[in-house]
């Protein structure tokens, strides 16, 4: 899996982060949104009001204890409490409101990114070329993550500014030493941590999200190739690839955990030096009498404060290194998406060509010719043939050659070559692949993919399953609504027959068929195809069966040097 360039904590991060970020907030929902963010500041608002309020009053009744004062300690706690019932459900309220916005703002984030992965085909381009690992895990984590995170910072630089705006006066009333202290004291310590852990834990966090993903990847798929993996008696194999993998991630993690250390050391430094060193710097002035205790330990609680406010970078430095590797992983996602789908709208002038497909009743293809998506080999060229309807084309030829690849040049999934391809659009043609492609869901929605929409009766899609002689099939696990996993409970030549009744019931007007009833014996496959005879669908078949020849008008033989011929199926001397 090749990795995405390493990232930095700079102002390219930002405008990365703005990019990703911008949309939502311009969306349809935005005024939604905007409530929320209002509500959610007031609500910080509210917290940073009573942190003074609490500070206050703790400095009042620490004064009236070291003053014997009884009287005064108790209204101090009279107040304090008064204040916590008002603060507790401004507290819950604003964490329920962040989570709430951010779980609204990851909806609309995965929406616009599923349409972008699903537009064109992208899901299925991006993986053959663009070198993104794991978009799954972008979709399903990264953007929760980025989300989450977002709100979690704003908020926190938002209440930081109001906690220095809050916090300030009551330093400065009491301290300017301490204010100027303070101010240099928080410089240094942030240019410490950003030049000392900076790049470094960024960098580590990027690559520790990329082998998450990989070592998931890699047991999905052993979930899914379970069966071969038995036959082989490959787990020796798969738990060596496995555990290199998860020694990968380790490896990674045992910097990361170095580097937190080191990161640890400092910030508990910072934040013990952070609790004693006002009390040091106004000692003098209480010891001297200038100074209530109870004043010196509210000067102490804004000073923590301020100093909390405005090194927020030194505090939060790992989760902020973690957020800006999503940032940058997500961003890579996105940009990989646009590429895939300026590629496609690049037009023919750009210089590269393209095979150009358009709308027509039948099916005909002209100078075509193709070359695989990496453009290194030439499998066809200069093809001319037409399909009229009823006037099926068997596609035959050696293994390698060129037959799937001319199938998915007709279905327009690949682009890679030059000429012109004239082709029925939308539900006209239908492709049916040699391992059928069961969704998950029950039987119904093996019948009807990809229409859910669909109302057909279960009289109806039973009558369809005895046509591809699988009349047991809905009794055997329970009905029509019966859920399973089929591509594990169906033998393949079932799997073939219930993908052929789905095709049979869209009732396109061609079939493009890659070797979809090679698991069948010759006198099911021949009752299969006798079906598309009886609809007026035409078949385009890729298969090495000579016994369909007579289901079909010509053959397109293809030697695999890129050169073509074509014959008429009756009589063709198959090789
Ligand atoms: N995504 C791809 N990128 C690069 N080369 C590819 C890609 N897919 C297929 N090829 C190559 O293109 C050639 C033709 O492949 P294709 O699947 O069309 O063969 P085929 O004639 O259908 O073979 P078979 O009968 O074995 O299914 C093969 O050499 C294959 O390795």
């Amino acid at each position: 899996m090749q990795s995405d360039a390493a990232p930095g904590f700079n102002a390219r991060l930002w405008r990365r982060f703005l990019a990703i970020a911008r949309p939502y907030w311009r969306s349809e929902q935005r005024w939604r949104a905007a409530s929320l963010l209002a509500l959610l500041i007031v609500l910080l608002l509210g917290q940073t009001a009573f942190n003074v309020l609490f500070n206050h009053e703790t400095g009042e009744f620490t004064s009236a204890l070291a003053a014997r004062d009884a009287e005064r300690f108790w209204s101090a706690i009279g107040r304090y409490t008064a204040i916590l019932v008002g603060a507790v459900p401004i507290y819950a309220l604003y964490f329920y409101v962040r989570d709430t916005l951010g779980l609204r703002w990851r909806r609309w984030l995965t929406d616009h990114f599923l349409a972008r992965y699903f537009d064109q085909r992208a899901y299925y381009r991006l993986t053959a070329a663009s070198g993104i690992d794991n978009p799954d895990q972008r979709i399903a984590e990264d953007i929760n993550a980025f989300t989450q995170q977002s709100l979690y910072f704003s908020m926190i630089v938002i209440g930081s500014v109001m906690q220095l705006i809050a916090f300030a006066s009551v330093l400065w009333a009491i301290s300017q030493g301490l204010v100027y202290f303070l101010v240099g004291y928080a410089i240094v310590s942030t240019w410490f941590a950003g030049s000392v852990f900076g790049r470094r834990l960024i960098a580590l966090n990027f690559r520790q999200l990329q082998r998450e993903a990989d070592f998931r990847y890699n047991l999905v798929r052993v979930r899914e190739h379970a069966e071969p993996i038995a036959f082989h008696d490959g787990e020796a194999r798969e738990m060596a690839a496995l555990q290199r993998v998860f020694e990968a991630l380790y490896g990674n993690f045992l910097k990361v955990l170095r580097w937190q250390f080191k990161l640890n050391l400092f910030q508990y430094a910072h934040s013990f030096l952070t609790a004693v060193l006002p009390i040091v710097i106004i000692a003098h002035e209480v010891l001297a009498g200038e100074l209530e205790v109870g004043r010196a330990i509210q000067a102490a609680g804004a000073f923590v404060a301020i100093l909390s406010a405005l090194t927020v970078i030194v505090d939060h430095f790992e989760s902020l290194s973690r957020f800006s590797a999503g940032v940058d992983r997500l961003h890579a996602f996105a940009a990989a998406l646009d590429q895939q789908s300026e590629a496609l709208q690049r037009s023919p002038d750009d210089g590269v060509q393209q095979i150009i497909t358009q709308p027509a009743f039948g099916l005909s293809v002209d100078k075509l010719t193709v070359l695989t998506p990496n453009r290194e080999h030439l499998l066809i060229q200069s093809l001319a043939l037409s399909v009229k309807p009823g006037e099926g084309l068997l596609i035959a030829g050696a293994s390698g050659s060129g037959k799937s690849s001319l199938l998915r040049v007709i279905a327009g999934l690949w682009t890679t070559g030059s000429g012109q391809v004239l082709r029925p659009a939308g539900a006209d043609m239908l492709f049916l692949p040699q391992q059928p492609y069961l969704p998950l869901g029950n039987l119904r929605d093996q019948l009807i993919y990809p229409q859910f929409e669909r109302a057909i009766s279960d009289s109806e899609l039973l009558r369809w399953l005895e046509r591809v002689n699988l009349p047991l099939l809905a009794d055997r696990f329970g009905g029509l609504s019966a859920e399973a996993d089929w591509g594990r409970v169906l033998s393949v030549g079932e799997q073939q027959r219930l993908a052929f009744a789905r095709a049979l019931l869209a009732k396109p007007r061609y079939l493009l068929l890659d070797e979809s009833t090679s698991a069948l014996d010759a006198a099911n496959e021949a009752q299969l195809y006798g079906q598309l005879a009886d609809l007026s669908i035409t078949p385009i078949s890729v298969s090495h069966h000579a016994s369909l020849l007579r289901h079909h008008t010509q053959v397109l033989a293809l030697p695999g040097d890129g050169s073509w011929s074509l014959h008429a199926a009756q009589g063709y001397a198959w090789q």
